[in-house]
C-alpha cells in the first residue's frame, strides 16, 4: 500500500441480489487509492454506481468480491458522510446535533465543547449554535452537516453530492469553503458528483464512471494550482474535456445497449 494513502480498494465487485436468477452487477472491478489530505472525486452519471461505493467504502454495503485496504489497520477506517440533504434532527440544536453525532461516535463528553465550537467555526457558523435547522437557510444547513461530520475526526470524509440541492450561489461558496477546509484541517475526502465543473474545481484526481456494470473508465489527475478560481480559462478548459469524455462514454454505453 502506498505510503501516504488512506484508502486502497483493489479489484471492487458489488452485486444485489434481486430476487431475479442471477445478481444484479452495480460495480465491477474498480481499483482506486485515495492519498491522504486529497480530494478524490468520483464523477459519473446516475446510477452508475457513485453511492453505493461510497457506501462500502463506510462499511454500510458488503462486496461482492475485491478488497479494501484501511491504512491504520490497528481499527477500522473512521468514515463521515455529508449527503445531498444535512439531515440535521429538527427536534434538536445545531449544537445538540453535534453532539449527538458525538456521542453516537463515543466521544469523551469533555472534548464536545471544543470540537462543536471549533468545526462551527471552521464552516463560519458560530453564531447559530442554539438555533433549531429549520430556521436556517439551506446553505447553513448544509455548512451544519459539514461540521457535524468534520466533528467526529473521520479518517475520510465522504461527500455524496453535499451541494446538488442548493441554489448556485451557496454551491460555489460551499465549495470553496470544502477546499479551504480541507487545505487547514488536513482532511482527506472522497467527493461524489455528477457536475463537471464541481469535479475540476475540487479535484485532486478525478475518477471518471460508467454504467451498467459501474466502472472507472479514466483517471484524470486535476494538475490546476491552488486555490482555484471559477473563472479560470483554464478550468473551463478542464471542464470541457471532462465533458466530452463523459458524453463520449454515454454514447458509447448507448451504441453497446442497441447493439
Ligand atoms: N440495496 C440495493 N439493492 C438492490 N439494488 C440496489 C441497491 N442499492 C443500489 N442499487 C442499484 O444499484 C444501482 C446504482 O445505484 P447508486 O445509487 O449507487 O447509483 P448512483 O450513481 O449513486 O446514482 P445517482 O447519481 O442517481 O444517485 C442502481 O441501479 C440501484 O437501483
Amino acid at each position: 500500500m502506498a505510503t501516504d494513502a488512506v484508502l486502497e480498494i483493489e479489484g471492487l465487485d458489488v452485486a444485489f441480489d434481486t430476487g431475479r436468477r442471477e445478481p444484479q452487477k452495480v460495480l465491477e472491478d474498480i481499483s482506486l487509492t485515495i492519498p491522504r489530505e486529497t480530494i478524490s472525486v468520483i464523477l459519473g452519471p446516475s446510477g452508475c454506481g457513485k453511492s453505493t461505493l461510497l457506501n462500502v467504502v463506510a462499511g454500510l454495503v458488503a462486496p461482492t468480491s475485491g478488497r479494501i485496504v484501511a491504512a491504520r489497520r490497528e481499527r477500522p477506517l473512521e468514515t463521515a458522510y455529508v449527503f445531498q440533504n444535512a439531515r440535521l434532527l429538527p427536534w434538536l440544536t445545531v449544537r445538540q446535533n453535534i453532539e449527538f453525532a458525538l456521542q453516537s461516535r463515543s466521544v469523551p463528553k469533555a472534548l464536545w465543547k471544543e470540537r462543536v465550537e471549533q468545526k462551527l467555526e471552521l464552516v463560519g457558523l458560530t453564531s447559530v449554535l442554539r438555533e433549531y435547522p429549520l430556521r436556517l437557510s439551506g446553505g447553513m444547513q448544509q455548512r451544519v452537516g459539514i461540521a457535524r461530520a468534520l466533528a467526529v475526526e473521520p479518517d475520510l470524509l465522504l461527500m455524496d453530492e453535499p451541494f446538488s440541492h442548493l441554489d448556485e450561489i451557496s454551491a460555489k461558496a460551499l465549495r470553496e469553503e470544502t477546499v479551504r477546509i480541507c487545505q487547514t484541517s488536513r482532511v482527506t475526502v472522497l467527493f461524489i458528483t455528477h457536475d463537471m465543473s464541481e469535479a475540476a474545481f475540487l479535484a485532486d484526481t478525478i475518477y471518471m464512471m460508467r454504467s451498467n456494470p459501474g466502472r472507472i473508465a479514466h483517471r484524470v489527475d486535476v494538475t490546476l494550482p491552488r486555490p482555484r478560481s471559477f473563472s479560470d480559462p483554464a478550468l473551463y478548459e478542464l471542464q470541457g474535456s471532462l465533458a466530452t469524455e463523459f458524453y463520449d462514454l454515454i454514447d458509447a454505453q448507448e451504441e453497446r445497449h442497441a447493439a
